[in-house]
């Protein structure tokens, strides 16, 4: 152990070869760095480099080749001792890859040392996931589920020594009932390769799972559910992947399989939707009714087009311009410190969402649950294009801000979008919105609001309810009658819940906060990642 002139410990400094020369190697405990420099002074700090230890994959200890050793100082050296720390890269736009750096000495003692400093270091991450079960859906997106696991993720878990049981799906539903059967004790996480639907269906089985081990009724839409500790992590593999885009900045296997071997941890709010005290769905991205809706009903019978399906539908959706008239109810989330049309996003260590998070804590610990149903609760009857209710930003690849770029993964509050009806010109402006940097609410037939819990019914349920005998009953499916070209449509639309399709026309939806945690940690400021490893820093530190 040797002491700074800060009075900083350092657990080991040796000299170490890297490549052809000599590095000043450090392991700062207190800081939590393994940090390596070129101790030659003309190229000030050139080839200077530091890793948390946090983001250390793994250490080994390594037989150096014989062309490695026949090269350099290798040569007068009787048999060198190296050792391999392999680590995580940041990339540009969010995307981490695997490193390694090698080093050797003569000494075999002062390898060890090394290689047993680092590994103590590693046991003490105790966030780190040993144990996980791995579902994947051979049929997502490309139907590449099954390659992406093998070739990029696979070897990164053994490397890091992490245990898997791997299913493959056989049909749908079959990782949601195999939840409900396993021993999930024995579990430190659950991975799902695939896309929103295959996260989707993980997440039912798991907080599903957790409800039912606690005696919590899910049809109850006023239960308080338990919290879900087993994190899940997403490898994207399906056609949209939004909720992995919108927890770690980009859909990329390699960089959540990093998220999960470090240990990352991220809460998410989740709205459970139910109708008439019958539980239906919960949803962590877009509940989206109209427009949405429409999409996808459309695109799952062309499943085969792979992810193009959505452009396809999206198109003609689009060109088949449907309004549905309805009634919208709503509680505003004034519990939350954010707007939907604030400036700033959702970022890694977000403090709106702390702020949500010590509010939680707090009513757990005075153990009751104020009566909501007396707060406030707004009335909105209309003719709405698309009615979309999001669980956080909805960012990916084709959107990349999102639906709601000022939403928030874990502040127990959605944004209820509300899109009137206006012409095709104006909705396509507001879908082009989608895609560019432009304000999405800047529109006087758009509205937004942030709730707490919100309830939906078609006109045409509620005209249903109150005469049976309605002629418009017999007319689902067909246009307004007495105004051909309207593009009013005397059918209910469905509910897109996640990317997959929900037929209801009246629903409850209620946003639970935090209950359930993925393995990401949000998306991190950008620019920071290259400041964050520059030469200057890494002088100061040494
Ligand atoms: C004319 C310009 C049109 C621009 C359209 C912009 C599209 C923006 C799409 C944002 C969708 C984000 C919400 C995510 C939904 C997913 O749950 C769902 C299902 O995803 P999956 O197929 O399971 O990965 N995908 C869709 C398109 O509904
Ligand atoms: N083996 C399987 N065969 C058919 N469908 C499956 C299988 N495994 C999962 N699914 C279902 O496929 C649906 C879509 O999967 P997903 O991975 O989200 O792909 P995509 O992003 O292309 O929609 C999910 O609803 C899931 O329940
Ligand atoms: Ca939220």
């Amino acid at each position: 152990m040797e002491q700074l002139p800060g009075g900083r410990r350092l657990r080991l400094a040796s000299s170490l070869g890297l490549g052809q020369r000599c590095w000043e190697v450090t392991l700062d405990d207190e800081r939590g760095l393994l940090a390596w420099r070129d101790p030659r002074p003309p190229r000030r700090g050139a080839d200077n480099c530091f890793v948390p230890t946090s983001e250390i994959i793994a250490v080994e200890e390594t037989e150096l080749n014989k062309k490695q050793r026949s090269i350099g100082k290798w040569q007068k050296m009787a048999k060198p001792h190296a050792f391999t720390v392999y680590y995580v890269k940041k990339a540009r736009n969010h995307r981490w890859r695997c490193r390694d750096v090698t080093f050797w000495c003569a000494d075999e003692i002062l390898c060890n040392q090394w290689i047993q400093a680092l590994k103590e270091l590693l046991e003490m991450q105790t966030c780190r996931p040993k144990q996980l079960l791995v579902y994947i859906n051979p049929y997502g997106g490309k139907r590449q589920g099954k390659r992406i696991y093998e070739q990029k993720v696979a070897p990164l878990f053994s490397l890091a020594s992490i245990s898997t049981d791997v299913v493959v799906t056989e049909h749908a539903n079959h990782a949601k009932d195999n939840l409900f059967e396993v021993n999930i004790n024995k579990y430190d996480g659950v991975v799902c390769v695939g896309g929103d639907g295959m996260f989707s269906e993980v997440m039912h089985g798991l907080i599903g799972r957790m409800q039912k081990d606690s005696g919590i009724d899910q049809n109850n839409p006023k239960a308080p559910l338990v919290q879900c500790n087993i994190r899940i992590g997403i490898i994207p593999a399906g056609s949209t992947d939004c909720v992995c885009y919108s927890t770690v900045g980009i859909s990329d296997p390699v960089t959540s399989a990093l998220h999960i071997i470090i240990g990352d941890c991220q809460p998410l709010d989740v709205s459970s939707v139910h109708q008439n005290n019958t539980f239906l769905k919960y949803a962590v991205s877009l509940l989206g009714y109209g427009f949405y809706g429409d999409v996808l009903k459309d695109s799952e019978k062309k499943r085969w087009m792979g992810p193009m399906r959505y452009d396809y539908s999206g198109f003609k959706t689009f060109l088949s311009h449907h309004y549905y008239e309805g009634t919208i109810s709503f509680q505003p989330a004034k519990h939350t410190l954010g707007s939907p049309r604030d400036k700033d996003s959702c970022r890694t260590g977000c403090y709106i969402c702390k702020e949500s998070e010590r509010q939680l804590a707090e009513q757990r610990k005075k153990c009751g649950f104020k009566h909501e149903d007396e707060e406030e609760w707004k009335v909105i009857k209309g003719k709405f294009l698309a009615i979309n209710v999001v669980n956080m930003c909805c960012a990916c690849p084709r959107s990349p801000k999102g639906l709601s770029p000022a939403a928030h993964l874990a502040d127990g509050s959605a944004d209820l979008i509300l899109v009137r009806k206006c012409s095709r010109f104006d909705f396509l402006r507001y879908l082009v919105r989608h895609t560019n940097k432009d304000d999405q609410f800047d529109f006087s037939f758009v509205d937004v609001y942030r709730v707490k819990s919100f309830q939906f019914t078609s006109k045409l349920s509620e005209d249903n309810e109150s005469s049976v005998t309605d002629i418009g009953k017999k007319h689902f499916g067909q246009f307004c009658r007495d105004h051909p070209a309207c593009c009013c449509n005397i059918a209910n639309s469905t509910w897109n819940c996640d990317g997959e399709t929900l037929d209801s026309s009246a629903i409850e939806v209620r946003v639970h906060c935090q209950l359930m945690k993925l393995f990401a940690r949000g998306i991190e400021e950008n620019c920071k990642d290259e400041a964050a490893y520059s030469h200057s820093s890494v002088e100061q530190l040494l």
